[in-house]
């Protein structure tokens, strides 16, 4: 059970008013912009939390992935990587950036150019005719500045077995192949945490502006809850909020930079999660550190690498979207090795409601409506 943190301990002495549970108060808290919250109480894993014992170093293991392996995955070497775990929340491991330099700017070019073409979904296609979705990239390559590209209009892409916003289940008709090159990253990662068996088969990127939130949410449709889930980020940063498995828990408010990847296992797997504001990365640059420099077009190595490098005129691109943005990838293991999917009772009377849109990626006008009082809560909140 998740234990308030030295920053949740001052944020539970907030009074709840009636029929507000305390994460809600909480991510409210952090969204708010006048006044702008205190960020003191934040964790900033990179810097060495200051809050004393509730952050420890993670033992990752070494010897799974070679320093060889890792490089052609654009990893460091995994004795460099620095890693964390956070009382109160087991299973739960925060990895500080361990790319290499201008591997970040590989992903986000993928993230952009690559994983929104079919047969990726992603959220225009629930609005627009598949040819209108075809190439974002190119579509919206030009005019990004104008605010009226494709692209800034994308919120999430679904890959492998395509989560279902409406129903909220995966099914084996709807899937892609999994990317290879982020199927390869995975598992890197997760074999470096101790978890060998891991199988990456679902993804849900998520594409945030400065004013976008995501709501209070467990991931719980994947059938198999025992695997891990791993999320990596790029461009802004953000709070990310971590709470327990009941909404009444105060969760503790993490910084999330570029580069920087969560392991979500064993129980903290469950754990109700939020993203309630994207900040600049502080310290005031266009863009992170890890990201500034434009990515060196270094010759091939001896092996191919697992993703070519990103071109100049690419991060151009790139490097403009992500002036305002941040992009999540998680990566998830649907069914449990060698299962197949659950057997749904009553299937002849099952419907899949009608589209209502996604209102589970929340921006400024959605929220303030929901502070008036208008039931918009996300899709995928459990309210309890
Ligand atoms: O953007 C993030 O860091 C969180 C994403 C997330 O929770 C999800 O996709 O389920
Ligand atoms: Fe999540």
């Amino acid at each position: 059970m998740a234990a308030p943190s030295a920053a949740c301990g001052k944020m539970a002495a907030f009074r709840l008013e009636q029929g507000e549970d305390a994460f809600r108060k909480i991510f409210r808290f952090y969204r708010s912009r006048s006044p702008p919250p205190d960020l003191s109480g934040v964790i900033e894993f990179s810097r060495g939390h200051p809050g004393v014992g509730e952050v420890t170093a993670a033992l990752l293991n070494t010897s799974a992935v070679s320093d060889s392996d890792a490089r052609q995955a654009g990893l460091q070497p995994l004795d460099q990587w620095k890693a964390y775990r956070l009382d109160g929340y087991p299973g739960f491991i925060f990895i500080s950036n361990p790319f290499l330099p201008g591997w970040q700017h590989r992903w986000v070019r993928q993230c952009l150019k690559v994983f929104p073409k079919k047969p990726n979904i992603c959220n225009l296609d629930l609005h627009m005719s598949p040819e209108q979705t075809a190439d974002l990239w190119e579509s919206s390559k030009e005019q990004l500045r104008s605010q009226k590209s494709l692209l800034e209009k994308l919120r999430w892409v679904t890959l492998g077995y395509h989560y279902n916003w409406d129903t909220k289940k995966y099914t084996p008709e709807r899937r892609s192949i999994f990317p290879k090159d982020l199927a390869e990253l995975s598992r890197c990662v997760s074999q470096a945490c101790g978890f060998s068996s891991f199988q990456p088969e679902a993804g849900i990127l998520n594409y945030y502006h400065m004013d976008s939130s995501l709501g209070i949410h467990v991931d719980e449709s994947e059938p198999d809850q025992c695997s891990p889930l791993l999320s990596f980020s790029f461009g802004q940063s953000c709070i990310y909020l971590l709470g327990g498995l009941s909404r009444e828990l105060a969760p503790t408010p993490m910084m999330m930079h570029s580069g920087d990847i969560m392991i979500m296992a064993g129980p903290s797997r469950l754990f109700y999660h939020a993203v309630p504001r994207i900040l600049p990365f502080p310290g005031g640059g266009i863009l992170p550190p890890s990201l500034s420099e434009p990515p060196s077009e270094k010759p091939l190595a001896a092996s191919p690498p697992l993703l070519q490098p990103c071109s100049a005129q690419d991060w151009d691109v790139c490097a403009q979207y992500l002036r305002h943005s941040r992009i999540n990838m998680t990566v998830r293991q649907v069914l449990e090795g060698g299962a197949s999917f659950p057997v749904e009772e009553d299937t002849c009377h099952q419907q899949t409601p009608a589209s209502k849109g996604d209102t589970y990626h929340l921006d400024e006008t959605e929220l303030a409506m929901e502070d008036q009082g208008e039931q918009l809560l996300p899709k995928r909140v459990k309210t309890t």
